[in-house]
């Protein structure tokens, strides 16, 4: 038990899907696992286990926002074992190429936010997902015949009111999209030597201010799920 999750230990499987939503976490594990179970609750933080072609895995919300998933990666890797976190979820897209619904895998995140620099003394942290996990999921696409785009992310802590600079300056530097959680997700996971990745779909777009209807959103969704369970059972 923690202040934030009362699974019990071993409760959760060493691989973890996070979505930023408990209730995408619920339909993920209800429609993808078998044998599923809730394993955690508190705050309606959802987190189960179950299995994926007969081997265990967990899924778990993390929130939005990068103090949010700062404090379930914490626990989950320190109190529960956990070995690989997969995040799952939507950015809004900057690159113009980028249509809705287009699969994102970030290759690294950069940040705005101050979270990063005080893990590193002040420093800027090149924030990055695994190796393995990142050509596992390179493999991964291939196999589904899936065309994801790999790049460089931002990770923000504003959805409103952001620095009327940063769009330009991400559109200048090549960063693809723009979310809230990777960045902080890759620098724990490094921190404390375990796995992670971030396989994100384009739910709306900065520049073209296209956005998806939820049923598109809901199809995309699926993809990713597709590319982020082959990517952990590779
Ligand atoms: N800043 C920001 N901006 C845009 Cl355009 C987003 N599109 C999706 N997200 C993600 O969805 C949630 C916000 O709606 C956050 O968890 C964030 O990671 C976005 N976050």
């Amino acid at each position: 038990m923690t202040p934030h999750i009362n699974a019990q230990t071993g409760d959760f499987a060493e691989t973890v899907l996070m979505p930023g939503d408990p209730l995408r976490a619920k339909y993920i594990a209800e429609t993808y696992l078998e044998n599923v179970r809730e394993v955690t609750n508190v705050r309606n933080v959802l987190g189960f286990t179950g299995e994926y072609k007969g081997k265990p895995l967990s899924v778990m919300a993390h929130g939005m926002g990068m103090p949010s998933i700062s404090i379930y990666a914490h626990e989950l890797i320190n109190f529960y074992g956990v070995k690989q976190l997969i995040r799952v979820g939507s950015c809004g897209g900057v690159d113009e190429e980028l249509k809705l619904r287009d699969l994102i895998v970030a290759t690294s995140a950069s940040t705005n936010s101050a979270m990063i620099r005080d893990r590193f003394a002040g420093y800027d942290y090149a924030a990055a997902p695994d190796f393995e996990l990142l050509k596992a999921c390179s493999e991964a696409a291939k196999e589904l015949d899936l065309s994801p785009r790999f790049g460089n992310i931002l990770s923000g802590d504003l959805f409103y009111g952001s620095n009327p600079a940063l769009l330009p300056a991400m559109q200048k530097m090549g960063v693809l999209a723009v979310e809230m959680e990777a960045a902080a997700l890759f620098a724990i996971a490094a921190e404390f030597r375990v796995k992670a990745l971030c396989v994100l779909t384009v739910s709306d777009h900065l520049i073209t201010a296209e956005e998806t209807s939820s049923e598109e959103r809901q199809n995309s969704f699926n993809q990713m799920m597709e590319l982020a369970l082959e990517t952990a059972y590779a």
